[in-house]
């Protein structure tokens, strides 16, 4: 039995753990989100995990409806609540996003009566994905959802995929971007601090890389920086993912290693 802050039941509905807690964080966040963006601010949002992302696009696309999203992941985090394995909402946030899954996610979930998809699956792009469930693969097989894994990235190299990847979000290259970072998009190497390491990822040098090509989009509007849980690992480990989470925020803000 679980019980949200005000000491009242919430629990697993829909196999959405703690839903309405999710729910109502999230209903907030959308709403300081899109305040923020309409004063005209660049938006950084620090989590705690992936699924305050529902939030942060959400209020994000209010602002700004035209919005590109580019996911930073060693996953999808594309699981309709029903398919996921886990009923953990960050492997959730995406399929409540994508107007073309609204079927999927159950109409009766406490706390997300206000969560309305604002993406359609061209207008997202993923790099970094590396470990996916068999729900996940199939949606973005059936859908056409461009992802770079990372065996692309190492085929084409960085460079090759990001600029395909602005390309195909923002051919005219004036649509607002918000990337949402999972900082286990990164490797272990360099983010070892989070709750699902997958090795094999991308390196600190890349991930800032991409952030830097979005910024020089001059159109990146907000970043999400999740999943950096500094209570796991060595504190060697959580230094160096700390320092790897403000390298990626610093890269929204231009070129890190000037000449
Ligand atoms: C791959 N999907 C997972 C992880 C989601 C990670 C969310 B993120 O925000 O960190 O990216 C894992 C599901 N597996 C758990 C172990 C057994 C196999 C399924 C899920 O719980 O949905
Ligand atoms: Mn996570
Ligand atoms: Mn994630
Ligand atoms: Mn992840």
């Amino acid at each position: 039995m679980h019980f949200d802050v005000n000491g009242t039941k919430d629990d697993r509905v829909s196999n959405v753990k703690r839903a309405k807690s999710v729910g109502k964080a999230n209903e907030q966040i959308a709403k300081v989100v899109e305040q923020s963006i309409s004063q005209n601010h660049f938006c950084v949002a620090l989590g705690g995990d992936h699924s305050i992302a529902i939030g942060t696009i959400i209020g994000h696309a209010r602002a700004h409806p035209n919005l590109a999203v580019v996911w930073i992941d060693a996953h999808a985090d594309l699981n309709p609540p029903l398919a996921s394995p886990s009923g953990n909402s960050h492997g959730m946030p995406v399929s409540f996003l994508l107007r073309e899954l609204v079927e999927y996610i159950p109409k009766d979930l406490p706390g997300f009566e206000w969560a309305k998809p604002c993406l359609g699956v061209k207008d997202i792009v993923y790099i970094g994905l590396r470990d996916l469930d068999e729900a996940e693969k199939a949606l973005i097989e059936k859908h056409n959802i461009l992802a770079f894994t990372m065996r692309e990235v190492t085929e084409l190299g960085v460079d090759a995929v990001v600029r395909a990847a602005i390309k195909y979000i923002s051919p005219s290259g004036t649509r607002p971007i918000h990337l949402s970072f999972d900082i286990d998009g990164l490797d272990p190497t360099d983010a070892a601090s989070t709750g699902t390491p997958v090795p094999g990822g991308l390196l600190l040098r890349e991930g800032v890389y991409i952030t830097e090509s979005l910024a020089a989009t001059g159109h990146l509007q907000m970043i999400d920086m999740v999943e950096v849980n500094p209570t796991l690992g060595s504190s060697k480990e959580q230094v160096r993912t700390l320092q790897s989470a403000c390298e990626i925020i610093g890269a929204c803000f231009g070129k890190r290693n000037r000449k």
